[in-house]
């Protein structure tokens, strides 16, 4: 006899759908189950209002939250990028797997990279944190570039380029890797450049709190540095009090003296979408080893942050 197959929630997107198979193949290894994908539409799939307009966070993972909570599905995937700080009653995550390749990236016409764009180039992207770092690179270094807000999928977004509506579009690498597009990738930005979104390039696998056998199953397919390095980075995010649209960039990586790691860092940005102005800070402490540890992490980069003015620049509040 078969075992009951697991149901896994996912978006209907390419990229929900991709990650959400990768996902499911783990899964039914560690669990020796089989899992199904039940779609389920969300309002961001939906609307085409632009995300900032919509306003608030996790207008992508909401409807997956309900379906969780009214028992219509086991588990849900996200990108940790999308998930609200705030915890959520009655839900856990369960797994925070291995992160891939935080870093964004360029897709531009004629293999061109970053700096050999042409003069006042538009350069689409919807993200106030994208448009702050890149405007702000820009100034600095003697560039003419538009920024030009556009949402949409991969797909769609890669179709700017293609179209030559745009020069170039900037997107997240691991996105690109999970639909199988990378190769279109014509420049890796440094971190140095543009600090990616808090969480970018991991993924959350959420369940009931009160599935415990499913919560132990997943616990295998969790990365404690990944985790810690994610909650650090989310810590920041909230203490800032800005939600997954403010312009907020930030990463957590490992300092390491040879094979031995020594330190977690965490860098932080925040800033203008003109780039006129951006706080840029990190701060490094031990490896954190508990979940409190990674959160005071973030709180103490918050403070900093604050303390240099970053309230000022994030525009309007999340609630
Ligand atoms: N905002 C949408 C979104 N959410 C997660 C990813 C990419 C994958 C990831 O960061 O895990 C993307 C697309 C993008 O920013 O290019």
């Amino acid at each position: 006899m078969t075992e009951k197959a697991l149901r896994l929630g996912t978006r209907r997107s390419k990229l929900a759908m991709a990650q959400s198979g990768q996902v499911a193949d783990a899964v039914s290894q560690v669990t020796g189950r089989p899992v199904e994908l039940v779609e389920i539409t969300t309002y961001g799939d939906v609307s085409r209002e632009h995300l900032a307009q919509i306003g608030g966070t996790g207008v992508f993972v909401a409807a997956l939250r309900e379906a969780l909570l009214r028992g219509e599905v086991d588990f849900a995937v996200h990108s940790l990028k999308d998930l609200p700080t705030a915890q959520h009653e009655g839900l856990v995550v369960a797994a925070i797997p291995e992160r891939e390749d935080p870093r964004d990236v360029v897709v531009a016409r004629d293999a061109r990279k970053l700096t050999d764009l042409p003069r006042g180039a538009r350069i689409g992207t919807g993200a106030p944190r994208r448009m702050a770092q890149l405007n702000a690179y820009a100034r600095t270094h003697g560039m003419e570039i538009e920024t030009v807000p556009i949402r949409g999928n991969v797909d769609t977004r890669i179709g700017y380029v293609r179209s030559g509506e745009l020069d170039a579009v900037v997107l997240a690498a691991a996105g690109l890797n999970r639909v199988g597009r990378i190769d279109e990738v014509t420049d890796f930005l440094s971190v140095d450049t543009v600090l990616p979104a808090p969480g970018q390039g991991a993924l959350a696998i959420e369940c009931t709190a009160d599935n415990a056998d499913l919560i132990a199953a997943l616990a295998e397919l969790d990365d404690p540095f990944t985790r810690a390095a994610v909650t650090a980075e989310r810590s920041l995010l909230a203490a800032l009090e800005a939600g997954c649209s403010a312009p907020v960039g930030a990463l957590a990586d490992l300092l390491a003296d040879g094979q031995i790691v020594k330190e977690m860092r965490l860098r932080g940005v925040v800033g203008t979408t003109d780039g006129s102005t951006l706080v840029q800070l990190s701060t490094t402490g031990p490896v954190p080893e508990t979940h409190e540890a990674a959160m005071a992490l973030g709180r103490e980069l918050a403070t900093e942050m604050l303390a240099q003015g970053a309230a000022g620049l994030m525009g309007e509040r999340a609630h």
